[in-house]
């Protein structure tokens, strides 16, 4: 994954030690990545990011915490670090508050294939978010977790598919206990969303800022 622009070189008339400060910032803000995983209680948010990290299942969990970690992956034949969020929600909310949609640049919204409760709370939480981001999109990735849990499904891949697709996102369904490859494919998909969507923006910014120096 090549970087758009290299400090020193000029991204539109300006010359480049003024634009130096401009790139190096750019150039660092594309590589930070922030990723929170939200979602009901119980849904698995903890069984999933420990998996990812470690490829390894861990059945149960400190429920009070909640654990921020600084990962490195390779994405692209390129390394990618980023930071992944493991939020603390109790019955009620969806872990998606203030201080977490303000950190996070883009969000895993995780359901319990299991429970119908947990997957009803999704749209109304993905508006929530772009409002509290005031964007008209925001990255996320739908994740539909317990998937092994064939015999106590409450909720269908097709559900998940289509409401994947009502809100603009990549859908997967997976099994933090049975499966590491489709966990890993979930988080990497949304790293991929939100350095493509930075990209997008800084070039944006790019578009502008090199109308100002014309
Ligand atoms: N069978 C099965 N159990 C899972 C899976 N993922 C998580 N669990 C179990 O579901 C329970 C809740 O998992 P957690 O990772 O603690 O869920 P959480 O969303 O972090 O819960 P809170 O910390 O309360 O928000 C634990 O008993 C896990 O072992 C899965 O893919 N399959």
């Amino acid at each position: 994954m090549s970087n758009p622009g290299s400090p020193g070189e000029s991204q539109g008339s300006g010359s480049p030690s003024t634009l130096k400060p401009y790139l190096r910032r750019k150039k660092s803000s594309l590589g930070e990545t922030k990723i929170a995983v939200l979602g009901m209680a119980g849904v698995g948010k903890s069984a999933l990011c420990v998996r990812f990290l470690t490829k390894r299942f861990i059945g149960e969990y400190d429920q009070a915490s909640e654990n921020k970690y600084k990962c490195t992956t390779i994405l692209d034949a390129e390394s990618v670090t980023f930071e992944l969020l493991d939020t603390r929600s109790n019955n009620e909310d969806f872990g998606a508050r203030d201080d977490v949609v303000r950190w996070a640049d883009g969000f895993l919204m995780v359901y319990s294939v299991t429970s119908r409760k947990t997957f009803d709370v999704i749209p109304d939480t993905k508006r929530k978010l772009e409002e509290m981001k005031k964007a008209a999109h925001v990255p996320v990735v739908l994740v539909g977790n317990k998937a092994d849990l064939a015999h106590a499904r409450q909720v269908n891949q097709e559900e998940g598919a289509r409401l994947a697709a009502d809100m603009g996102c990549c859908f997967m369904e997976v099994s933090a206990s049975e499966d590491v490859t489709r966990v890993v494919d979930a988080f990497h998909t949304l790293c991929k969303e939100i350095i493509d969507y930075k990209r997008r923006s800084r070039t944006f910014l790019d578009r502008v800022f090199g109308l100002k120096k014309s």
